[in-house]
């Protein structure tokens, strides 16, 4: 199979030749149906801890566009359903061609514009790689967060403004050191969904804890158009790099709000 893309001929529905697991009982996104989710009062507060990066990349890896710094900044996140401190890795979106569509987690059904995922991973491994192999739904932790057309979002400027940088497959461009990222996180991390998942992309492992926000963030309609301009690694417009709802089998989706 040519490399794993979201085109008609290497999307979602062919990844299972190479992932068997793409058809397991832990897979993501999901659809998180309001009606069948459960409050969980024991769920603590997130805390995530963001330091100023010394060199971090932001690059086109042919499916998604990712800011990346050197490994072992310092940054953190613990809390919520987590027991132990994830150290954070990278954050990369999923977005649509059209307003439409775009998130790859929906709201009863609702699909937004676009989604970001912070990746951290359990700091009991010693590498991001050994997390997301180390079995069990505990080896990464991810903030979803989506993304609606709104006010422009002074936070992700710096990202959205290298955009065009990074249009082409492979390319990368260094990312400013003064790029704030705490400032693109809402100042209290409350009312999100978590349930045990998987990465959302090949290979699918089933070693993710998810945690979705409730409350979208806003960008611009131009931002959002920034995202629409990336080229995949098929040359084909990036938009609608995003994975279909997976079935929740006999998953709970726990709440931190009523
Ligand atoms: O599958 B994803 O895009 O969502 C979670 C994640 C974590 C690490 C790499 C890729 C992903
Ligand atoms: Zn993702």
């Amino acid at each position: 199979m040519a490399p794993w893309g979201y085109e008609k001929d290497n999307g979602p529905a062919h990844w299972h030749k190479d992932c068997p697991i793409a058809n397991g009982k832990n897979q993501s996104p999901i659809d998180l149906i309001n009606g069948e989710v459960k409050y969980d009062s024991g769920l603590k507060p997130l805390t995530a801890k963001y330091v100023p990066f010394s060199d971090a990349k932001f690059l086109n890896n042919g499916h998604s566009v990712q800011f990346q710094p050197s490994a072992g900044n310092g940054s953190e996140l613990t809390g919520g359903p987590l027991a132990v401190k994830y150290n954070f890795e990278q954050f990369h979106f999923h977005w649509g061609n059209n307003d439409t569509e775009g998130s790859e987690h929906r709201v009863d059904g609702k699909m937004y514009p676009a989604e970001l995922h912070f990746v951290h991973w359990n700091s009991t491994n010693p590498s991001f790689k050994d997390a997301v192999g180390s079995g069990g739904p505990n080896g990464l932790a991810v903030l979803g967060f989506f993304l609606k057309v709104g006010a422009e979002n002074a936070a992700l400027k710096p990202i959205t403004d290298l955009i065009p940088k990074v249009k082409d497959a492979g390319t990368s461009v260094t990312v400013p050191s003064n790029f704030d990222m705490q400032a693109i996180l809402p100042a209290t991390l409350t009312d999100y969904y978590t349930y045990d998942g998987s990465l959302t992309t090949p290979p699918l492992a089933e070693c993710v804890k998810w945690i979705v926000f409730k409350q979208p963030l806003e960008v611009s309609a131009a931002q959002m158009e920034a995202f629409r301009s990336v080229i995949n690694r098929d040359g084909k417009p990036m938009g609608g790099n995003y994975r279909p709802p997976c079935p929740l089998h006999d998953r709970a989706v726990k709440t931190s709000f009523k």
